[in-house]
């Protein structure tokens, strides 16, 4: 069976030319939570955003769901984006002039034209991370570790194949993290999405599959 992620070869070198990595392979399959270690500076939200289309690595390719991602233009790795893969950055970007129920909507209002579906499964969604009774507020008066709820929310809504998350827990306290360890694992089990998850925390890695460590040389089998 192919992977739903399949990385082969990637080389990234960053300004200065410092090589962050070069000849990462990954494979992730349908069903998979892979978590990503490493120092920090390896290059960690480098290969996330690398995958998610977002930066250009030096070589290598990246597939998903069989496409390669190279030749789309951008409106092409939009759509990708928007269709099959759910994002948590690190900074979080929660748009400021719209509530937070129309932030964890947007996935879903970008791909169906049914605004109050948008709506329900905003609403679900903003409960099942905590803040069912937050939808109509704003990001300006919500903690960081409210902020990263939210984020969670708006990458998980549309039910994406591909779930890509940088540093998902590091804002929140032990019971919150594992609350939301809980809906990854329920995304990826249930669901049958796959997902890579950038972590400094023991949590998060003992959730997953696999746990692989960043280093210049690629990704290597952590053990233990
Ligand atoms: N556009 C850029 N221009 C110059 N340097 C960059 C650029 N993007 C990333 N870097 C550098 O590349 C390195 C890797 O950054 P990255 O954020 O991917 O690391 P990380 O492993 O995610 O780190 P952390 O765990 O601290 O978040 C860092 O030294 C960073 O300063």
């Amino acid at each position: 069976m192919s992977a739903l992620l399949a990385v082969r070869g990637l080389a990234k070198s960053v300004p200065g030319l410092r090589q962050l990595f070069a000849g990462l392979d990954l494979a992730v399959g349908a069903g998979e939570l892979v978590a990503i270690v490493g120092e920090s500076g390896v290059g960690k939200s480098t290969l996330l955003n690398i995958i998610a289309g977002l930066d250009e690595a030096d070589a290598g390719e990246v597939r998903i769901a069989g496409d390669l991602l190279g030749p789309l233009d951008e409106a092409a790795r939009t759509r990708l984006r928007r269709e099959r893969i759910g994002f948590v950055f690190q900074a979080f970007h929660i748009l400021p002039y719209l509530t937070l129920r129309q932030n964890v909507g947007l996935p879903v209002a970008l791909v169906s034209p049914d605004p109050v579906a948008a709506n329900a499964r905003a609403e679900a969604m903003l409960a099942r991370v905590g803040l069912g009774d937050r939808g109509d507020g704003y990001a300006r008066d919500l903690s960081g570790g409210e902020l990263q709820r939210v984020a969670i929310a708006r990458a998980l809504v549309h039910r994406p194949a591909l779930i890509l998350a940088d540093e998902p827990t590091g804002n929140l306290d032990p019971d919150t993290a594992a609350r939301v360890l809980a809906l990854f694992a329920d995304a990826v089990r249930e669901g049958g999405a796959a997902a890579v998850i950038v972590t400094h925390s023991e949590a998060t890695a003992a959730v997953a599959d696999r746990v692989l460590t960043l280093t210049p040389h690629g990704l290597v089998e952590t053990h233990g």
